[in-house]
């Protein structure tokens, strides 16, 4: 099966980032991560990509008037490299119309509770704070709403009475590397099937 390139956009340590690269490199996933982008010049996902010798590119999100501008400059390096697929990873900025349109049914996210419980940042926290007993993640294309799109794959995770709000997330973390590669993999290789809201998995 042809390899389809992978664009990573990410904001910050890159954890997920390096469980999509180290999963087609194992060759568990028909793709590569071909270029990584982030808002964030400091951002360790970054220096991942480079040790593994990957594109990546800092985009100061200031340099720009508005998010359309931001974007058009971001869809011009993920053509440039013949993205495919668009993996946001720990990406901390909304994506909008510019983008989503650029990539139809093609920008995946993977976010650390179990939606549509706990949108938006610090997932894990909100959960524990919340005291569920079970929280977990979701991977889920992305729409225009605040992680509000079609949900690919999840994970369960118990919460501990001893858990706090890191401890949780860790857990929660380890899940992440799981079934972010393998909602990847169902894509690449045709197994998704989005019918309105709901995503069927081929068999
Ligand atoms: N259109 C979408 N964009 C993004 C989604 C999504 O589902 N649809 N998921 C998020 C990931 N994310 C949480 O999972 C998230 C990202 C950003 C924000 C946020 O409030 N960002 C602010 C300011 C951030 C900053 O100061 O840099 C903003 O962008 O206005 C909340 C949650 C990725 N994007
Ligand atoms: N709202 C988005 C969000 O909270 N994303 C979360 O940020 C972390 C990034 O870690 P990483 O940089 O090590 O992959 C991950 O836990 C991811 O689920």
């Amino acid at each position: 099966m042809e390899k389809k390139n992978i664009g990573v956009l990410a904001s910050g340590r890159g954890s997920n980032l390096q469980s999509i690269m180290d999963a087609c490199a194992a060759g568990r996933i028909p793709a590569r991560v071909a270029v990584v982008i982030s808002n964030n010049k400091d951002a360790y996902a970054l220096e991942r990509a480079r040790q593994a010798g990957i594109a990546a590119v800092a985009v100061n999100t200031g340099d720009y008037p508005d998010k359309a501008e931001y974007e058009k400059y971001i869809v011009d390096i993920l053509k440039e490299h013949n993205v495919h697929l668009v993996c946001l990873a720990g990406y901390m900025r909304l994506v909008g119309k510019t983008l989503l349109e650029a990539f139809p049914g093609r920008v995946m996210n993977i976010h650390p509770a179990l939606l549509p419980a706990f949108p938006g940042l610090h997932g894990q926290e909100q959960a524990w704070r919340y005291g569920v007993k079970y929280s977990g993640c979701t991977v889920h294309f992305v729409d225009e709403g605040m992680d509000t799109g079609p949900i690919i794959l999840q994970a369960v995770v118990p919460v501990h009475d001893d858990d706090t709000a890191d401890t949780l997330a860790a857990r929660i973390l380890e899940q992440e590397h799981r079934i972010y590669p393998e909602a990847i993999n169902l894509y690449c290789t045709g197994k998704l099937v989005v019918e309105g809201r709901k995503v069927r998995i081929l068999k």
